[in-house]
């Protein structure tokens, strides 16, 4: 296997479900093609019930596709070997809630054939990453949801896998929560590690990632490097900082005087309401 063989290639996948409702069909997912290169951080975004967690499932080899292939790291989902370089955190993952954190991560890490130091070494050094070691031997059941979903990141990572799949990572997390999960998928970026994600959370998935598809009824609607696809290609943006009033009155003149220039908008560039939000909810830490 080459750097050139995608970590996901998605080819026009189809997947079709029976509903209840006369066994009618129901096509939930609709021709959806994605490539996903090793290292690239890729998002796919849709609303409720348009074929995300489908399209991940099919990938996982979890569900069989009507027609089209799906393979990760050149090797075909619906073979178990696909799922050896693969770390999946499902959308509502389920963890035994007497365990501790230590332990839930011990127990993934058996699952996968971990023994010994070795293991021991790995749980301490994944529950460092998901910042966790502090409440290593605390009840699962007593976690924040966005503990929870830290651990299950940790689980995610157990085997080194070279692909992680994140089914609504941030789904019922706090904007503080939010934040650190998309620290860790920054870390998982830094160590080459590539990351497939669904979210609501537009805002986050424009901070992270390289790549995004956007899903609707089952179709790809959009898709392409994120920069290309936010880019206002007909303006130019320029930010001054501190300007004299004066200055920017002769700027806007110039531009008023021009014929084919129309000013749009001059003003303070405003921050996100999350920011905001970090900034002010955590002015005690600095
Ligand atoms: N096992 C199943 N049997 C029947 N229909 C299903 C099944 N799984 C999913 N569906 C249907 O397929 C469609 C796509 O569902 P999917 O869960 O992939 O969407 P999603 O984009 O992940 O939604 P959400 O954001 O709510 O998680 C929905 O209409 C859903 O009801």
């Amino acid at each position: 296997m080459s750097e050139t063989t995608p970590a996901v290639e998605i080819t026009h996948l189809v997947k079709d479900f029976k509903t209840s409702f006369r066994r009618q069909l129901l096509r939930a997912v609709d021709d959806v093609s994605i490539r996903i290169m090793p290292g690239e951080v890729y998002g796919l975004i849709g609303p409720n019930g348009s074929g995300k967690s489908t399209t991940m499932k099919a990938l996982l080899g979890l569900v069989s596709p009507t027609s089209g292939n799906c393979a990760i790291f050149g090797k075909d989902s619906a073979k178990v070997d696909s799922r050896q370089d693969v770390g999946f955190l499902p959308e509502n993952p389920y963890f035994y809630k007497h365990l501790s954190g230590a332990e839930t991560i011990r127990f993934y890490g058996k699952l996968c054939g971990l023994r010994g130091k070795f293991l021991e070494d790995r749980v301490s050094e994944l529950l460092e990453l998901v910042d966790l070691n502090s409440a290593r031997d605390r009840r699962i059941g007593g976690y924040s949801k966005g503990m929870l979903q830290r651990i299950g990141l940790a689980q995610a990572l157990v085997q080194e896998p070279r692909l992680v799949i994140l089914d609504e990572p941030t789904a019922g997390v706090d904007p503080v929560g939010s934040r650190q999960i998309r620290d860790l998928i920054f870390k998982l970026r830094e160590r080459g590690i590539t990351v497939f994600l669904c979210s609501h959370l537009l805002e986050q998935v424009q901070e992270v990632c390289d790549q995004v598809g956007i899903i609707f009824r089952g179709k790809m609607v959009k898709e392409g490097r994120l920069e290309d696809l936010i880019a206002i290609e007909d303006q130019t943006e320029i930010v001054l900082q501190d300007a004299d009033p004066e200055l920017v009155k002769s700027i806007t003149a110039q531009v008023d005087a021009s014929a084919t220039t129309q000013l749009v908008r001059v003003g303070k560039p405003r921050t996100t309401l999350e920011r905001l939000f970090l900034r002010e909810t955590q002015k005690d830490k600095r």
